[in-house]
């Protein structure tokens, strides 16, 4: 099969919004969200797009039909495209970027880094998630490695730890070591993400702000000085909320 005739499992595509956590937090933006995912996160945020019990609301569309919808959100101007998940790793990418690219769009990818793939190099924004002990998954670290490569020409690439607890804490800091020219970003986990059905469950805002508290606290106390902690601020503004 060609590239051309590959189709993209498609979840959601929306926006413009911003992008609310990491190194381009607060930049303009639509997401694609792709259907699909290796890994199963116990705390994971975006289950319909993981459970399989949602994959007959996953649209398999072609790299063209993407962009124009995209387009469509943005009066056809140009803005960066944001490919999660699920995995979007395990999607088509190549003709995508390529066509976006031509048009000016600018990409940025979040993935866990368990699947790397050659197109990683053509994003502008690679984020890689390894996931901690407390998502109940485990880590490859030579997976990781392998998509740090395929990110080489990318234009930058970075490592992103959701931290619940004190071992993922650790776990951050042990991979960080592995990748020492790797900015890191750090984000307080969010301990009542919704059911994949009921994105108005309530969020424990308060919650949110004592882990964020802690976390400063911690990487003070350990001197981990070039590390950039960062909270969801999408969850902050809006919730559990999907969409935005
Ligand atoms: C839903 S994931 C999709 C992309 C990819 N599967 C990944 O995990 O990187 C997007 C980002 O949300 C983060 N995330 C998921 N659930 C979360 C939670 N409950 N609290 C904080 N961050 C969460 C992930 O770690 C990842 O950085
Ligand atoms: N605004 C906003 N920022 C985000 N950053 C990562 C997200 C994701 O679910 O991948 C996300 C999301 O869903 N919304
Ligand atoms: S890897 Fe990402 S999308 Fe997959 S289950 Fe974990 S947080 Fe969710
Ligand atoms: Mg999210």
């Amino acid at each position: 099969m060609t590239s051309f005739e590959q189709r993209i499992k498609v979840s959601e595509i929306f926006g413009p919004t911003i992008q609310g956590e990491g190194v381009v937090i607060g930049r303009p933006t639509v997401f694609v969200r792709t259907g699909g995912c290796d890994y199963r996160c116990v705390w994971c945020d975006s289950l319909h797009a993981v459970d399989n019990d949602y994959r007959q609301n996953w649209k398999p569309m072609h790299a063209r039909e993407i962009l124009d919808q995209v387009k469509s959100l943005t009066g056809n101007k140009p803005i960066m495209i944001t490919l999660s998940g699920g995995n979007p790793a395990i999607q088509p990418f190549e003709e995508l970027l390529a066509l976006g690219k031509v048009e000016g769009f600018t990409f940025a990818m979040e993935t866990q880094g368990s699947v790397c793939k050659p197109w990683f190099g053509d994003l502008d924004v690679l984020v890689l998630s390894p996931k901690p002990p407390s998502s109940e998954m485990v880590f490859d670290a030579r997976q990781l490695a392998a998509c740090v490569k395929a990110g080489e020409t990318a234009g930058n690439t970075v490592l992103k730890f959701v931290v619940f607890d004190d071992l993922d804490l650790e776990f951050a800091q042990e991979v960080a070591a592995s990748h020492p020219h790797l900015p890191i970003y750090l984000q307080p986990g969010n301990h009542t993400p919704p059911p994949a059905e009921d994105e108005n469950a309530q969020i424990d805002l308060e919650g949110i702000n004592q882990r964020m508290l802690w976390l400063i606290d911690k990487v003070n106390q350990t001197h981990w000085y070039t590390a950039t902690v960062l909270p969801q601020l999408h969850v902050m503004l809006w919730g559990n909320q999907r969409g935005v």
